[in-house]
């Protein structure tokens, strides 16, 4: 072991990054795919190794006046979506490039690509509609997606995201243009969590659509047809998950943005005998769950301090309280006092005792099963957020809702602040049109004691000459970690289990510098977001190695020890340069 692990240490610190690559392809066919190509990067050398000479422009441009050019086009246009179709183009074109942009802009490029600019591509998707990316399988395709699969060029898919496009972001049933998601979440994946580009396959289940403007719409890209339901409906994904793990047995899949009446049930079906995941359930529980840890500790204060009133009974509300009850439970609470420090309001008012203040006491509401162990007798029930802000006292509000925005009123916060030093306020809905309030309102509302933390990107506010930087409580801190640890050690990580997460989230506050929580921030700086998928892909595995059986401890080749564990994670990310592409093909003189 210990051998071992001074072998990766001493790989990773001789490594000549980035190493040459031997290619067959050459000409037109290289430069034409997005995976080889440089545009006019290459060299005269490889120019000529690979019969390129007469097919670019002459002059050859160094990554970082490629860098440079790109920036200057996105920066003049004027709509995030124009930027959007300029860095998509590149993705097309040229992966290294678009990924390097990525990750070397993440603060500017992140909100083009991905939250919130990716909703405005979703619903301009079809009118948008350029090349392909990813996969579609539709109903008339059933009985076919084994053999769909086999379609798809690469052997080796590590991480798939998988939507049926019926709960885009909370922008609702978008159908088939619900692709766009699926496409910004890996393109995080490869930038931020390290993922080469050729391991990663973005899926749309195409089960129909239930939004009669896209039935109507001759933009529609999908089937235009009524969503499937019942029995049809979970076959169709069965099938596909067992295509799936057919194809790629080691591949993680991540759902994304189903609506909660699927999202919840598939989850339950699928977490026990697939490597999978539900972004919106556990990626955002994790990722709030951290937010809590930091705010906490920033306060100086413990988890289990905290009083939370959600606003949101959804896949999201709901997965996150749970995920915050565990890190609650791990602090040392009992299960039973950690449930009892959440309030979950629904667009009927607050989960309560039926007291009957609130319309009729005999019509208690038939509450699904997963609401039922969320009802708080401290508030009744239907109690408006301000009622229950009165009656229960809490000091975060969670804001997942997915309603049309300024569900956080100035009255509530006010309120807040009469018993709370510095209430915690996280509008975590997407995309920002959906945010339950802004920035500005929360610190202003609060004099600017408020603690924020936001689903989408936002700027900082100046208040009373002090300025606030508002943290972005996105998935994007965790699922790309997630990711990285299931595709660098499938072995280790059979099922993401409720204590990976767990784990990632702590990870994900450790993360935190002493400086970035001088600032007050809950999350650490975008810029450093690969070194935090890394520590939450280490914590994810440690937590598959404690689990494992000894026999896959024993097999594994991956160290165990913190320092060998990171290199050897360090050492498997992918990153976006160039590698100097070799010529196979032996010379002959005659
Ligand atoms: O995409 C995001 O920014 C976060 C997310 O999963 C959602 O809002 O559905
Ligand atoms: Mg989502």
């Amino acid at each position: 072991m210990r051998r071992m692990r001074r072998g990766w240490q001493r790989l990773l610190a001789t490594r000549t990054y980035p190493t040459p690559v031997k290619t067959e392809v050459k000409g037109t066919e290289i430069m034409h795919d997005p995976l080889w190509n440089k545009g006019m990067a290459f060299d005269w050398p490889e120019r000529d190794r690979l019969n390129l000479r007469g097919l670019i422009p002459p002059r050859v441009k160094s990554e970082k006046e490629q860098v440079e050019r790109v920036l200057r086009l996105v920066r003049s246009e004027e709509t995030d979506i124009r930027k959007n179709l300029i860095l998509q183009d590149l993705h097309d074109r040229n992966e290294t490039l678009f990924h390097k942009i990525v990750l070397e802009h993440i603060g500017e490029i992140a909100p083009l690509i991905y939250t919130p600019t990716v909703g405005i591509v979703c619903q301009m998707f079809g009118v948008n509609y350029r090349r392909p990316r990813g996969m579609y399988f539709s109903r008339h395709d059933r009985g076919l997606f084994g053999t769909m699969l086999h379609n798809w060029p690469s052997d080796d898919v590590k991480v798939i995201v998988v939507t049926d496009g019926s709960r885009i972001l909370g922008l609702g049933d978008l159908g088939a243009h619900g692709m766009g998601i699926p496409v910004g979440k890996l393109a995080l994946y490869c930038a931020a969590g390290g993922i080469a580009p050729h391991h990663v396959l973005p899926v749309v289940l195409d089960v129909g659509t239930n939004n009669p403007d896209l039935l109507a719409s001759e933009d529609y890209i999908g089937t235009p047809e009524k969503r499937l339901s019942g029995d049809e409906y979970y076959e169709f994904v069965d099938e596909f998950m067992q295509a799936v793990e057919a194809r790629w047995p080691k591949c993680v899949v991540q759902f994304e943005d189903f609506e909660t009446p699927r999202a919840v049930p598939l989850l339950a079906k699928y977490r026990d005998d697939y490597r999978c995941f539900n972004d919106d359930i556990q990626g955002t529980g994790c990722v709030t769950l951290a937010g809590l840890l930091s705010a906490a500790r920033n306060a100086g204060t413990s988890i289990t301090d905290i009083k939370v009133l959600c606003a949101g009974a959804g896949s999201a509300g709901l997965g996150v309280c749970a995920q915050i009850v565990d890190g609650m439970v791990e602090a040392g609470m009992s299960r039973e006092d950690a449930m009892a420090r959440f309030v979950v309001c629904t667009s009927q008012g607050a989960l309560g005792k039926p007291d009957g203040s609130h319309g009729d006491p005999n019509a208690t509401r038939g509450l699904s099963d997963d609401r039922k162990p969320w009802v708080n007798p401290l508030v009744s029930d239907g109690a408006s957020m301000l009622e229950a802000i009165t009656a229960f006292r809490p000091t975060c509000l969670l804001g997942l809702a997915a309603q049309p925005g300024g569900l956080f009123t100035e009255e509530m916060i006010k309120a807040m602040t009469t018993y709370a030093p510095a209430p915690i306020i996280m509008p975590m809905s997407n995309p920002t049109s959906k945010a339950e309030c802004t920035p500005e309102q929360a610190y202003a509302w609060s004099e600017g004691t408020a603690v924020v933390a936001t689903g989408s990107p936002f700027a900082p506010v100046t208040i009373h000459g002090k300025t606030h930087t508002p943290s972005q409580c996105n998935n994007m801190y965790v699922f790309p970690g997630i990711g990285l640890a299931a595709a660098v050690a499938p072995s280790l990580i059979p099922r993401v289990t409720d204590k990976m997460l767990y784990r990632a989230a702590v990870a994900c506050a450790d993360a935190m510098t002493a400086e970035e929580r001088a600032e007050g921030r809950t999350f650490p700086d975008l810029k450093r977001i690969r070194d935090v998928s890394k520590a939450v892909a280490c914590a994810v595995i440690e937590e598959g190695f404690r689990t494992a059986s000894a026999h896959d401890r024993l097999q594994s080749i991956i160290p165990q020890d913190p320092a060998g564990l990171e290199a050897y994670v360090e050492f498997q990310m992918w990153k976006p340069v160039y590698h100097p592409l070799v010529d196979p093909t032996p010379r002959h003189f005659d």
